[in-house]
């Protein structure tokens, strides 16, 4: 197994006093965190979030996507809830890293949609990987969760990786102009469950109406 536990502290935010664990991933260099809050090992499924590392959306603010909207929802449902978790993975630009991501932009601002632009680098769409979410979760106790995301493919590949996954709990937060392209595109290209656009309605012509 790859990851280590490294150590624990308190954090305390906004939303209220989570217990930060630091884990080592050997095989990739990577440093993972998981905040969690209350008990979150008597076998209860436990409200979760697994996020992936946006540092233009999680920390500048970025108004791009919906990252950062999520990862302040997810902390903040947790402390609602009085226990859960959030692992936050080092995964930056579903997995192509933040330089990567910065090219991405730039070919999305001469038009390419998300997906598109991962592919003229010549990466895939997605190139995350979900199997430190396991060993991190096994550490603090945790044997289920109700997993909040719009992603089915991260349900799947959660589950792939031996996360028991009872249910999905919507994350729909932080839509604004700059980021409803991305959203439709995450939606329409990744699978995401997020409401469509609403379709224009169709133009009829005076000559197409059989009532006229
Ligand atoms: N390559 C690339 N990565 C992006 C772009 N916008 C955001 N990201 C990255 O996409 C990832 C978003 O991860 P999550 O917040 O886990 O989102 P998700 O898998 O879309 O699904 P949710 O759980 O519904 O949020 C982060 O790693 C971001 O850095 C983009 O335009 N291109
Ligand atoms: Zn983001």
């Amino acid at each position: 197994m790859s990851i280590t536990y490294v150590a624990s502290s308190r954090l305390p935010t906004p939303f209220g006093v989570f217990t930060m664990h630091g884990f080592e991933d050997s095989a990739t260099g990577k440093e993972h965190i998981a905040l969690s809050m209350g008990d979150v090992g008597n076998g209860e499924p436990v409200l979760a979030r697994a996020h992936s590392e946006c540092l233009t959306g999680d920390a500048l603010f970025s108004m791009r996507c919906d990252c950062g909207y999520q990862l302040e929802a997810a902390l903040r449902a947790v402390a609602e809830a009085g226990h859960g978790v959030v692992l936050y993975l080092r995964q930056e630009g579903r997995g192509i890293g933040l330089l990567n991501k910065i090219r991405a932009y730039h070919l999305q601002d001469q038009g390419a949609d998300t997906v598109e632009a991962n592919e003229q680098l010549g990466f895939g769409a997605d190139m995350r990987d979900y199997s430190m979410c396991q060993p991190m979760l096994e550490h603090l106790g945790i044997k289920a969760i109700r997993l909040m995301t719009n992603n089915p493919r991260k349900v799947k590949a959660l589950s792939a990786a031996g996360v028991q996954v009872v249910e999905r709990v919507p994350l729909e937060v932080g839509r604004n102009p700059h980021n409803d392209g991305y959203l439709n595109t995450k939606a329409s290209k990744l699978g995401h469950y997020l409401p469509q656009p609403p379709q224009a309605p169709a133009i009829t012509h005076q000559d197409d109406d059989p009532a006229s």
